[in-house]
């Protein structure tokens, strides 16, 4: 069976691919059961000094699974959030690993996709790579990422974002504070193995309480993360079973625009 994700160690590093090419390594149940246990073992394992997550294929992550979340519509409100906490779960993992973390963004990053490269301490990106909040088009929200999302980047930026879903480039993430560095794309991994090698002057330990520090001084507890995401999942789960959450999902995969009704 295919792995959705590849998983490789070079020295003391632990490099993670997301590896569902044929639709952009979109996050389906699979992928994000994978790569939370992933993220989980890196964590605990002393051999592992840093961890470097990327994508296979022409994108680093076009977020949810909207076919799998399509399919969800006909499961209950209650499944549809517990489906939605496992991808909290994912964030908050990875948001909270007690080992430095880089996001090599070789490409296009959407929705969940942004979630994963906010929740990252170090974000190199190729020049090509294009970014986008798009969730208001599908008639859902950014539910479950927002608070790493607004973390890395602001409130200000993330409200514009969040409520025209407006795509942007490289060099505007590089301004907005989403990317540290943006590289042409044959000088990604070169400015991976820098950014790894000022990592590996660090002492492990203090890496980990510094990054814990910076987190909890910008009001980002962990104890507190647990309870917010079980907020944005029931948020999510209403949303993805709604009327508009349906063909926002539905208009998306038919390739044709959606027709929303008025609000009301
Ligand atoms: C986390 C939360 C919510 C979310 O993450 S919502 C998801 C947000 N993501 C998007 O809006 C991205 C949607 N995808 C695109 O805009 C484009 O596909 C692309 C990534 C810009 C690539 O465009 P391109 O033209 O190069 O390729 P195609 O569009 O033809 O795609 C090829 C193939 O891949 C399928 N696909 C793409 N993205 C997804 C996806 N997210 N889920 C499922 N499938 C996807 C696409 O449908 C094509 O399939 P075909 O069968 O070949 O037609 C919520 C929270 O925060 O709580």
């Amino acid at each position: 069976m295919t792995r959705s994700i590849q998983i490789a160690d070079q020295g003391s590093v632990r490099r993670i691919a997301l590896n569902r090419p044929q639709v952009h390594n979109a996050f389906d149940d699979g992928l994000i059961a994978e790569l939370t246990a992933a993220l989980e073992q890196a964590g605990k394992d002393n051999a592992v000094r840093a961890v470097v997550l990327t994508g296979e294929g022409a994108s680093f992550s076009a977020g949810a699974d909207l076919n799998w979340m399509r399919g969800m519509a006909s499961a209950s409100e209650a499944e549809n959030r517990e489906d939605s906490l496992r991808l909290a779960t994912l964030m908050r993992t990875l948001q909270y690993l007690p080992k430095p973390t880089i996001a090599r963004v070789n490409g296009a990053a959407y929705g969940g996709g942004v979630g994963l490269v906010a929740c990252c301490d170090i974000a190199i990106g190729v020049e090509s790579a294009r970014f986008g909040l798009t969730e208001v088009k599908l008639g859902l929200v950014p539910a479950v990422i927002s608070p790493y999302v607004i973390h890395a980047i602001g409130l200000r930026q993330a409200r514009r974002l969040f409520v025209t879903g407006e795509l942007f480039d490289a060099p505007t993430a590089l301004q907005i504070g989403l990317l540290h560095q943006c590289v042409p794309a044959e000088q990604l991994d070169d400015a991976v193995d820098t950014a790894l090698a000022l990592l590996s002057k660090a002492g492990p330990v203090a890496q980990a309480q510094a990054k814990q520090l910076a987190l909890r001084m910008a009001g980002a507890h962990e104890t507190h993360a647990e309870a917010i995401d079980r907020e944005n999942a029931a948020l999510i789960a209403r949303l993805r079973v709604s009327e508009e959450g349906q063909e926002g999902l539905g208009a998306f995969l038919s390739k044709r625009p959606a027709a929303w009704s008025t609000a009301s």
